[in-house]
């Protein structure tokens, strides 16, 4: 599938947020409540962005950038920049052709993109028209055996870690959602889980069997023993839990509060990477998500210890706005914006972000 020419965005889609008042346009009431919105009262989703906004940057100057590269390697691959794809469910509710459009955006930026367990179709039909392999996100199933089989069918599909999110034993509070009747779109369902017994409602949470099979540690050991591949651990706030994860064998970390989306009032992602960094140090890559809108954003995370960001929303509004051209040029946005904050913070490399170039009040 060929995709458009970034010529054919308006000139005056600049940014990030220019793509998210494209994107309202183009996307159902309800469905707009299910991308935009969060947990409860959405302070934590206000966090994210006002964590990255109390940060200011100091640059150094006259530096040597003449060999500068967004260049990283993670897990033994090359990547040719740090801003990875979130995993987010169904995208077909946003275009047409859903997850396989944003592989293609994703693909012309030779971006890695992570394919949820709730996407709308098959990894196989994903992970085909990847340049970059892409990461499968596991939420680990009730029913373990069924889970054991897609872990196996993500391997086969050629996926390149596995994210298995550990921040959400339940759906968090979605109180826009729910005022705003959110349901899937008919002819959407989270195909790579067909043939497994539907969990059915319940109406109450303790004593239900909503939380008898919820993941546990133990759980983690049991994927080590299943899989080679490398396994991230995404939802990580606390340091005491990041060190648990590395005792059990993760080999990376995702700094994350899912968007604001599953316990509100937890503090902004960038803000406890700093301790999270502090009790990892170099051994496991952390990665981080959360409230990246701009280049300097992902410059911050980078300085505070993550190895790469990655980002959810404004994916989503690339993909309603202009399809996998939009997916494409919001990437491409954030990539330049990087570019611009090393090369006018004097930092010729990834290697080169440190706390150094935060101002320190
Ligand atoms: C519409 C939507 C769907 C999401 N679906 C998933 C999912 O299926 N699995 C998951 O681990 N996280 C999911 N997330 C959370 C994202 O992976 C990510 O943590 C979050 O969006 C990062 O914040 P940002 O949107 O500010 O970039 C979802 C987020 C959104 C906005
Ligand atoms: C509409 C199905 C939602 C599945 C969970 C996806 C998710 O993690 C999210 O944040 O939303």
């Amino acid at each position: 599938m060929p995709l458009p020419p970034l010529e054919s965005i308006p000139a005056s889609i600049v940014s990030l947020d220019d793509y998210e008042v494209l994107a309202r346009d183009r996307v159902e009431d309800s469905i707009w409540a299910y991308l935009s919105g969060a947990a409860a009262d959405e302070v934590t989703l206000r966090e994210n962005r006002a964590g990255f906004e109390r940060i200011q940057l100091l640059p150094r100057i006259f530096r040597v950038l003449s060999q500068a590269s967004t260049g990283l390697t993670l897990f033994g691959r090359h990547y040719a920049h740090p801003v990875f794809i979130a995993p987010t469910a169904f995208h077909g509710m946003f275009y047409p052709g859903g997850e396989v459009v944003t592989m293609l955006g994703a693909s012309a930026m030779d971006a890695c993109m992570t394919v949820s367990t709730q996407a709308g179709m098959a990894i196989e039909d994903i992970a085909r028209g990847a340049a970059v392999p892409p990461w499968f996100q596991l939420y680990i199933q009730p029913d373990r055996a069924f889970t054991a089989e897609l872990v196996k069918r993500v391997e086969a599909a050629g996926c390149a870690a596995l994210v298995i999110t550990a921040d959400a034993p339940l759906h968090g509070l979605r109180n826009r959602e729910q005022r705003a009747a959110f349901r899937v779109p008919p002819g959407l369902e989270p195909v790579n889980l067909r043939g497994m017994e539907p969990v059915p409602p319940a109406d109450r949470i303790f004593g239900s069997h909503l939380l008898a099979k919820a993941p546990t540690w133990e759980d983690l050991a049991w994927l080590r023993s299943l899989t080679k591949l490398p396994l991230v651990l995404k939802g990580v706030l606390d340091p005491a839990d990041a060190l648990q994860a590395e005792a059990r064998g993760v080999d990376g970390i995702i700094v994350s509060n899912h968007g604001g989306r599953t316990l509100d009032t937890v503090p902004a992602a960038i803000e406890v990477l700093p301790s999270v960094a502090a009790a990892i140090g170099d051994r496991l890559p952390i990665l981080l998500d959360g409230g990246i809108r701009r280049g300097t954003d992902v410059l911050k995370a980078l300085a505070l210890g993550a190895s790469a960001v990655m980002v959810g929303r404004p994916i989503l509004h690339g993909l309603a706005a202009a399809g996998a051209t939009g997916v494409a040029h919001v990437l491409k946005i954030l990539r330049t914006e990087l570019e611009i904050a090393m090369a006018l913070t004097g930092r010729a490399t990834l290697d080169e972000l440190d706390p150094s170039v935060i101002f320190a009040k």
